[in-house]
């Protein structure tokens, strides 16, 4: 598991930590790992030519000190001081000592351009909004120079607890993070300034429930539903899916093709696509009798490609088994129908249906994804699974998100999304809770994707066929 800690956590930690260590032990903890790992990117430290972006904070100081550490092993080391008189005292006297030396900005264009490694001092978890005026272009340089960039604790410019970027940030291509990983280190579009990103251990407690996890493949594992010897079809769960319309058929087949392959003991459907889906997976129970009076589920899938019927939506919210709502179920779903419901729902808009049913616009809930899931989630008392190319699941209580670290832009493709909520629904049936049932799915569903593409083009049914190598893959 890959955890997550926003700022105010970490700083609590951090106060309690250095409460008991001699005084700066804590910055020089950081600054080794740091130059440990610009070491490793340089291959060689020696001859090399290394530039220092420092901010007037400790992200500043903790570049000084690497800084001084590389500049003993033989770098050429130049400090570029944003702010002169409010520099790291003890880390600018080190760099010096170990032969660096410090210039103003304006005298930084050169150095940055010659430089073999650029290291992004300029502000860590104390910094707000994207970066003021007088730092912003030294972010310009680096992206245009040839140097490697590693950022310090995270890239300047960066909201270190939701992954907004607000406006000018410093791209990197290794991010070195100290204690924790931060949340906006791993969500977009954040998490694409990041780069690479390397913990380094600081020796901070933490509290047991990060803010953000990633699941890995043994939590994942450990989640995956599994027959036991004495299960039959009915014990193993089975999952309904109200989907697909005259016009579009074909959701309901991807839908019942990602449930078919998500640990259901059965999959049943209802609706006007009943032929499509025999014709293709003749192991489906098919109904036309509406989801009320289809028989017993575990739980339901409604809303894929189901156009503008509100009638099975309403009749399975009425029910008291979990319910996966997506696409069009988002849009027809009554807001106190949601918040009335006695079992789990598990919303799964893309962002366009998030900020429809937010009432802001796309590109809002783009750029603060991790904001839209929370308040989604809040706002129908339901789990909420954001699609895109950061997908986040969130509960209602507010507690400890989950982001997926598995996929892959090769899933922007028409119909995977339909693949994901059938995997999901199937989950659900099989007894995991909302939370777990999306992540879970979006694990496997991305690493599916990864697969089904594995450098080319695929298409939903691809990423669907792809599900069992990618389970076998996770088991193993
Ligand atoms: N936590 C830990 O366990 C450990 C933390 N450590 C390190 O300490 C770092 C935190 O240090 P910190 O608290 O001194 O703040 P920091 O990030 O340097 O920023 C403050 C400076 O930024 C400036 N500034 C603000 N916004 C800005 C903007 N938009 N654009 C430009 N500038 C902006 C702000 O200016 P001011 O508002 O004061 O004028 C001030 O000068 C942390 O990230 C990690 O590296 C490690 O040493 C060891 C363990
Ligand atoms: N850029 C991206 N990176 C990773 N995954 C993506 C990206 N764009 C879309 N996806 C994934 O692809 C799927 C698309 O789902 P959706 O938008 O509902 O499409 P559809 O309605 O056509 O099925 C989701 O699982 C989503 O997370
Ligand atoms: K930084």
């Amino acid at each position: 598991m890959r955890s997550a800690y926003r700022v105010e956590t970490v700083r609590t930690a951090e106060r309690e930590l250095m409460a008991r260590l001699p005084d700066g032990a804590l910055m020089q903890r950081a600054a080794a790992g740091l130059a440990a790992a610009c070491a490793d990117l340089l291959g060689r430290v020696y001859g090399s030519r290394v530039v220092l972006l420092v901010g007037s904070g400790d992200n500043g100081g903790d570049t000084l000190y690497a800084g001084a550490r590389l500049a003993k092993r033989g770098a050429g080391v130049t400090a570029v001081l944003l702010n002169p008189d409010r520099t790291h005292p003890g880390g600018l006297r080190a760099l010096r000592r170990a032969g660096g030396t410090a210039i103003p900005p304006h005298r930084a264009d050169r150095a940055v351009h010659r430089a073999d490694l650029v290291l992004d001092g300029i502000v860590g978890i104390g910094g707000k909004g994207g970066l003021r005026p007088d730092a912003a272009p030294l972010a310009e340089l680096a992206a245009a120079s040839r140097a490697a960039v590693v950022a310090v604790d995270l890239p300047s410019g960066i909201e270190p607890d939701t992954g907004e970027v607000r406006g000018t940030a410093v791209r990197a291509d290794l991010t070195v993070t100290f204690g924790t990983h931060k949340p906006g280190l791993l969500i977009d579009p954040a998490r694409e300034y990041a780069g690479s990103v390397r913990l380094v251990d600081i020796g901070l407690a933490l509290p047991a429930d990060p803010d953000l996890q990633a699941l890995q493949h043994a939590d994942v594992a450990a989640l995956l539903p599994r027959p036991a010897a004495e299960s039959d079809k009915y014990r193993r769960g089975v999952v309904g899916i109200a989907a697909g319309s005259a016009r579009y058929p074909g959701a309901a087949v991807l839908a019942v093709s990602g449930a078919l392959r998500g640990g259901a003991g059965a999959v049943r459907y209802v609706g006007p696509a009943g032929d499509a889906v025999i014709a293709r997976f003749p192991e489906t129970l098919v109904s036309d009798r509406g989801p009320k009076r289809a028989g017993r589920v575990q739980a339901w899938v409604v809303g894929p490609g189901a156009g503008d019927d509100a009638g099975p939506v309403a009749e399975v919210l009425a029910t008291d088994v979990p319910v996966l709502l997506d696409a069009d179920g988002l849009r027809l779903a009554d807001l106190d129908a949601v918040r009335a419901r006695s079992a789990p729902t598990l919303m799964t808009p893309h962002a366009g249906e998030a900020a429809a049913l937010l009432g802001t616009s796309r590109g809002e809930v783009e750029g603060a994804r991790l904001t839209a899931v929370r308040d989604l989630a809040r706002r129908y008392d339901a789990t909420v699974l954001l699609k895109g190319s950061t997908t986040l699941v969130a509960g209602p209580d507010g507690g400890t998100a989950r982001v997926n670290p598995t996929g892959t832009p090769w899933l922007a493709t028409a119909g995977s999304g339909d693949v994901l909520s059938g995997l999901a629904g199937s989950l659900l049936a099989a007894g995991l809770t909302a939370l777990d049932a999306g992540s879970v799915a979006a694990y496997v569903h991305g690493l599916a994707g990864r697969y089904a593409a594995d450098g080319a083009p695929a298409g939903a049914h691809d990423v669907a066929e792809a599900i069992p190598a990618a389970w076998r893959d996770i088991r193993d």
